[in-house]
């Protein structure tokens, strides 16, 4: 049970849960009701994922009940991000997320909408957009009424120690973007360095987005995220600048991560 059941917050939802394995099933259950609303409403559910810890985080829908309840014939699974690296490399975000989850469900291979791992960075990032592009004439990615963007059904997120989401870095001078939905980097702080990603406005136009961190390695800039005293002097957190405008944001934190919250 979470530690403080889903408390509202200025920037979104808090579930914080005492242990791990409690995190896992609410966000499990979380997904497979999102799911099954969705499919009903629209006949297909479009989510993009991130890599990293997440993935593992996301591991009880394989299990039953998940693995049975859940129509996976109609997901259409995107990346948030991806190292751009071969498919089979182990830093491959498609990699990880396919053996972790893809392999040991039914979903529909087609549907795995991975990047192209023989183009380069710039390449690949024009690439993934274009088949973006494609879905939401098609609508198995809805559009937003808003903005030009594409509106996912769900982005998942994990947050790295220095407030890194996607592959959106702190300062990094992508996060100013506002035209593109899928960019390059090719000078990531952290390895391996060429990666694309959604953009600040694409994720932020998101139905439904998660962000999933765990760990006392967290705290810190979770409290900087997410407390509200904390806020001028602090950098331009990529995390922090989640904020669907008319999304439904969720944030799934165990103790240690959410230790040093005060609000
Ligand atoms: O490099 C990446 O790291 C982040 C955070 O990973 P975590 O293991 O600390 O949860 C991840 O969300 C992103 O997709 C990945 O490319």
């Amino acid at each position: 049970m979470a530690l403080s059941g889903v408390s509202p917050n200025r920037r979104g939802d808090l579930r914080i849960h005492e242990n791990l394995d409690e995190l896992k099933t609410d966000l499990a259950d979380y997904i497979a009701e999102l799911s099954e609303v969705t499919v009903k409403d629209r006949g297909v559910f479009s989510v993009a994922l991130s890599g990293g810890s997440l993935i593992s985080l996301m591991g009880k829908l394989c299990e039953a009940p998940y693995s049975k309840t859940v129509d996976w014939a109609k997901w259409h699974i995107f990346w948030a991000d991806e190292r751009v690296v071969a498919k089979t490399h182990p830093d491959s975000n498609y990699k990880l997320a396919k053996d972790g989850l893809f392999s040991k469900v039914p979903v529909i291979p087609s549907h795995m909408h991975s990047i192209n791992d023989n183009l380069s960075s710039e390449e690949a990032a024009n690439d993934y957009e274009f088949v973006i592009r494609q879905l939401v004439k098609t609508r198995v990615i809805s559009a937003s009424e808003v903005n030009d963007c594409p509106k996912f059904d769900l982005i998942l997120l994990g947050v790295g120690p220095d407030g890194q989401v996607a592959s959106l870095f702190p300062e990094h001078p992508i996060l100013n973007e506002k035209d593109e939905w899928v960019t390059f980097i090719t000078n990531s702080p952290k390895p391996p360095p060429e990666r694309i990603t959604f953009t600040l406005p694409v994720i932020n136009s998101a139905s439904n987005i998660a962000v999933v961190a765990t760990g006392e390695a967290k705290a810190e800039v979770l409290r900087s995220i997410l407390d509200d005293d904390v806020g001028p002097n602090c950098p331009s957190l990529p995390a922090k600048m989640v904020q669907p405008g008319s999304g439904k944001l969720v944030w799934f934190l165990d103790k240690d991560a959410a230790s040093k919250l005060q609000g």
